[in-house]
């Protein structure tokens, strides 16, 4: 098993009301889940759980076989390698080229002072290549990101995730912010890869219909608690219903 999460628990403050309440999963590597929920059911809280952004308040979780909950330092940035996250508004940063927020992704591989002065390794520049290749933006290493549109810029998050060389890719709604064509595109090369690679996706999604065409297994989510956990042929109105009540 890739992930276990076991009795997971995450309050902001001292009241009762719980983000996250009890949360219990097994994830396959390979695995493609969609989170569905309404806002504010606890979709980003669980990611960042499980990247540690956010410190549970109980509960563990399990990364191939090493308890993660309670990592710090060097074990902690160790293990985040293997996580990377796409973002609803890209992360990048709009005045740099394409290449070098594409290499940003190697920042967990270098030490303070490569970085500093942006002394990437030959290797590093190859295989930022190589993936704005695989997300089909070969032409645009040298453009200044404030140039491309917005699915072109999530591309560039997933060139971005790519070059980490991670084993589990987060996606805090990362196709929200785009139209329904581009939004589908961009799926669609998630799940390219999530086939090709078998990196594991983890992607929070508020359309219940992507979530249907492109996962293979969908968690509801409601008030901090997992309502429906299934494959998309199992989701059906009154489920929805549970999720979006
Ligand atoms: N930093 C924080 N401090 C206090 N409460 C928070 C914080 N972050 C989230 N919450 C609360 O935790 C609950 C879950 O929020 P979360 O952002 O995980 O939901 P979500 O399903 O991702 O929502 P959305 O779809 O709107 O992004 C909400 O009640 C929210 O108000």
């Amino acid at each position: 098993m890739q992930l276990i999460i076991e009795n997971l628990k995450k309050h902001y403050d001292k009241k009762e009301t719980f983000a996250l309440n009890n949360i219990n999963l097994d994830i396959h590597q390979g695995e493609f889940i969609s989170i569905l929920g309404l806002s504010g059911s606890g979709k980003s809280t669980f990611i960042r759980c499980i990247n540690r952004l956010i410190d549970p308040t109980e509960g563990k979780i399990y990364f191939e076989g090493q308890e993660i909950t309670k990592l710090k330092g060097e074990a902690l940035r160790l293990y985040r390698r293997n996580l990377a996250m796409i973002f609803q508004h890209y992360n990048l940063i709009p005045r740099m080229k394409v290449l070098t927020n594409v290499l940003v992704g190697r920042f967990g591989y270098l030490s303070p002072l490569q970085i500093l002065f942006k002394k990437f390794p030959q290797e590093d520049l190859l295989k930022a290549k190589e993936a704005l290749k695989k997300v089909g933006l070969s032409s645009f290493v040298e453009r200044p990101i404030k140039t491309l549109s917005g699915g072109q810029q999530q591309r560039v998050g997933i060139a971005r995730a790519l070059i980490q060389e991670p084993k589990i890719i987060l996606g805090d709604e990362p196709v929200s912010s785009l139209d329904p064509v581009t939004a589908k595109e961009v799926m669609l090369l998630l799940k390219e890869i999530n086939e090709k690679e078998k990196i594991t996706m983890i992607i929070n999604l508020h359309s219940v219909e992507l979530a249907k065409v492109f996962s293979k297994r969908i968690i509801g989510l409601n008030g901090g608690n997992i309502v429906f956990d299934g494959p998309p042929s199992a989701l059906d109105e009154a489920e929805i219903n549970r999720i979006y009540r």
